[in-house]
C-alpha cells in the first residue's frame, strides 16, 4: 500500500524542489515543531536519501517561552528519529528592533544562516504553505501594497527553499496525524494581539464564509501571478533607468515623464535605495514625493527621504543623495 493522500502530496512538493541538488549534498530542514515544517521534515527525510542526499535539521530556540529549551530537546529526538542527520538545536538572544516578531525572524535567520554555512548546506527548506503565502498577500491588501508585495513570498531566495507553497496546511496536518507525529501548536499563532492571528482565525474564515471556500487558494494564485508581472515591471524599470541617467549622474525628467507611472516609480524606488534610503523604510508615499518632482512641477523644494537622502530638481535633472547638489 502506498503512502496516504496527505503523506503523499507533502512528499511530491519536496520531491520536485530537491530535483536540482547534486547527489552527496546536504539538505537542512528549518523546523519549529509546528505541523507545517514537522510534515516537511518527514517528507525530507524520506525523499532526500531516495536523490542521493544528505538530510538534517535545525530548530532555533527564541527563549522567549517558558520550557522552550525542553521543546527543542525533544524536538531534537523527533527529528532525529525520522532519520535526520545532523539535528540541531540553536539558542538565540531576541533583541527587541522592529517589534517583537522582526526581533525573532531577525535572530532564526541569522542563527539559519549560520548553522548552514558551518554545516556546508547546499539549501534550506522552509515550511510555508499555501495558507500563508493566502494570508501574506490579504495583509498587503489590506496595507495597500503594490505588486512586489502583493507577490508574497518567493519559493526561493538565496539558499533559502518554501517547497510547500501550494500545500494547504490542512495537508500537512493531515500528514502528521498520517504518520503519528504530534505538532506542537505554538500560542503566539492563536493571539488576537498578532495581526498574522487575526487574519488566520477572523478574516480569512470570514472571507471564506462570504465568498465560498478557495479563498485562500484564489490569493496565492493572485501571489504567482503578481511575481511574474513584478518581475517584468523590475526588468524594464532597469533598463530604462540606464537610459534616464544624466551625464552627471542625475535622471533626465523629461525621460523620467515618458516612462509608464509603474515603470517611473520603480526607477525612482531604485534611485533612492541606491542613494542610501533604507528599502524597508521607503512608502509609497514617499515615492510618490518625489514622482511629484517630475510630473506634477511647480518649483516644489527638495524631497525628504528616510535614511538623510534628498531628492531635487534643477534644470529638468532630478538628482539623489545626501546632500542636494552645489547650485550650478
Ligand atoms: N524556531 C524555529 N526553528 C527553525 N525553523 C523555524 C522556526 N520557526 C519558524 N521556522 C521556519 O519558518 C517557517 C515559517 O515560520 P512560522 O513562524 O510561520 O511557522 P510556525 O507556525 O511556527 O511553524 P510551522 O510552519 O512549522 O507550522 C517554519 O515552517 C519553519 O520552516
Amino acid at each position: 500500500m502506498g503512502p496516504l493522500p496527505a503523506v503523499a502530496a507533502v512528499r511530491v512538493a519536496v520531491r520536485r524542489c530537491l530535483g536540482d541538488l547534486a547527489p552527496g549534498e546536504l539538505v537542512l530542514v528549518a523546523c519549529s515543531g509546528g505541523a507545517d515544517s514537522l510534515a516537511l521534515a518527514a517528507a525530507t527525510a524520506f525523499e532526500a536519501p531516495r536523490a542521493g542526499l544528505r538530510a538534517g535539521a535545525v530548530t532555533v530556540d527564541h527563549g522567549l517561552q517558558p520550557g522552550s529549551a525542553e521543546r527543542a530537546e525533544r524536538l531534537r529526538h523527533v527529528l532525529g528519529d525520522l532519520g535526520l542527520d545532523p539535528v540541531e538545536v540553536v539558542p538565540v538572544q531576541v533583541g527587541a528592533e522592529g517589534g517583537p516578531e522582526a526581533a525573532a525572524r531577525t535572530a532564526r535567520y541569522r542563527a539559519l544562516d549560520e548553522a548552514a554555512e558551518r554545516l556546508g548546506a547546499a539549501a534550506v527548506l522552509l515550511g510555508h504553505t499555501r495558507d500563508d503565502q493566502a494570508e501574506t498577500v490579504l495583509l498587503g491588501l489590506a496595507r495597500g501594497s503594490g505588486a512586489r508585495s502583493l507577490a508574497g513570498m518567493p519559493a526561493r531566495f538565496g539558499r533559502y527553499r518554501r517547497p510547500l507553497l501550494d500545500v494547504p496546511r490542512a495537508t500537512t496536518r493531515a500528514a502528521c496525524v498520517d504518520q503519528g507525529l504530534e505538532p506542537w501548536e505554538d500560542p503566539h499563532n492563536a493571539d488576537p494581539a498578532y495581526t498574522r492571528a487575526r487574519i488566520r482565525h477572523q478574516a480569512l474564515p470570514a472571507l471564506e464564509a462570504a465568498l465560498g471556500p478557495g479563498v485562500s487558494a484564489a490569493l496565492a494564485r493572485t501571489a504567482r501571478l503578481l511575481r511574474d508581472d513584478a518581475d517584468a515591471l523590475d526588468a524594464w524599470a532597469e533598463r530604462a533607468r540606464v537610459e534616464c541617467v544624466t551625464p552627471n549622474g542625475g535622471l533626465d525628467t523629461d525621460a523620467l515623464a515618458a516612462l509608464p507611472p509603474a515603470v517611473r516609480r520603480r526607477v525612482l524606488r531604485r534611485a533612492a535605495v541606491e542613494a542610501g534610503s533604507p528599502a524597508g523604510s521607503l512608502f509609497a508615499v514617499h515615492v510618490e514625493a518625489v514622482d511629484a518632482l517630475v510630473t506634477a512641477w511647480r518649483g516644489q523644494g527638495p524631497v525628504q527621504l528616510p535614511g538623510g537622502v534628498v531628492a531635487v530638481r534643477r534644470c529638468g535633472t532630478l538628482y539623489l543623495g545626501q546632500e542636494p547638489p552645489t547650485q550650478s
